[in-house]
């Protein structure tokens, strides 16, 4: 599993060089840049990295979050506003919860981290898998940035210790988020086949809570795959049906 930390427009440098620090400490070295709004290379990030410059030196830089989300397979954003059940985007798992299904996965985990100023929006959310918030004291649950970053990557570090390699590669492989996609899509199509719900919001919201599904779940390959062709089949049939009918 390889894991790389993703940090949507950050405003701070002093956090760069933290985030950079923890994530060397916790064994984590791919660095993703949105649209940052430091420069990675500043003096002062590069003091608060202390021996994790390189960290900084090798941050990709990206203009856009679909572009940092590309190659990776499973998309999780962070919020430190769990929000209520029914906003879908906010649902959250906590941190141990995370890490410890994390290692049923094989394949690149993105983890996404919002502004300092405005965190993730719900529309940023949307394209992740699923939310992990860090349970907090509620009179004052919003974390700084880089204290998020360490306490997220230290629970994945405290399950990284209890796996040896050989017990990791012996697990199913997970699915990919383009399998999963897939699934989704198959989905969409059958509910517009049967034209259910009426309501082209209610659809696309079934389609949304689908995919939360199938994202929260771990799925694996074998699994997701199981779901394709009885959805094609039952497509196909409900298509052949209205044909008859016409
Ligand atoms: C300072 S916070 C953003 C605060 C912003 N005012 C908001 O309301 O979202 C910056 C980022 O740190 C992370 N974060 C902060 N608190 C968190 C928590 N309790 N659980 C998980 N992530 C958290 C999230 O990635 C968040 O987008």
């Amino acid at each position: 599993m390889e894991i790389k930390v993703i940090l949507v427009e950050p405003e701070y440098t002093i956090n760069l060089g933290a985030i950079a620090r923890v994530m060397k400490n916790f064994g984590v070295k791919d660095l993703i840049l949105v649209n940052p709004k430091v420069s990675p290379n500043n003096e002062i990030a590069r003091k608060f990295a202390v021996h994790a410059v390189e960290i900084l030196e090798n941050a990709q830089i990206v203009e856009t979050l679909e572009e940092a989300l590309n190659g990776t397979d499973l998309a999780i954003g962070t919020s430190g506003l769990a929000g209520e059940d029914y906003i879908p985007e906010r649902t959250p798992i906590n941190p141990e919860e995370f890490a410890k299904r994390l290692f049923l996965y094989d394949g690149s985990v993105g983890i996404v981290f919002g502004r300092e100023s405005r965190g993730l929006d719900n529309k940023e959310l949307k394209m992740l898998d699923f939310t992990v918030t860090i349970p907090t004291s509620q009179e004052y649950p919003v974390m700084n940035l880089s204290h998020a970053v360490g306490i997220i990557l230290y629970e994945i570090y405290k399950q990284r210790l209890k796996l040896s390699p050989p017990e990791i590669k012996d697990k199913l492989r997970k699915s990919t988020r383009d399998e999963r996609e897939r699934a989704v899509n198959l989905w969409a199509r059958f509910l517009d086949v049967l034209q259910y719900p009426k309501d082209l919001e209610k659809r696309k919201f079934y389609v949304l809570m689908f995919k939360r599904f199938l994202g929260r779940g771990f799925i694996y390959a074998k699994e997701v795959h199981s779901i394709y062709g009885p959805l094609r089949k039952a497509t196909e049939i409900l298509e052949r049906c209205k044909n008859d009918n016409d």
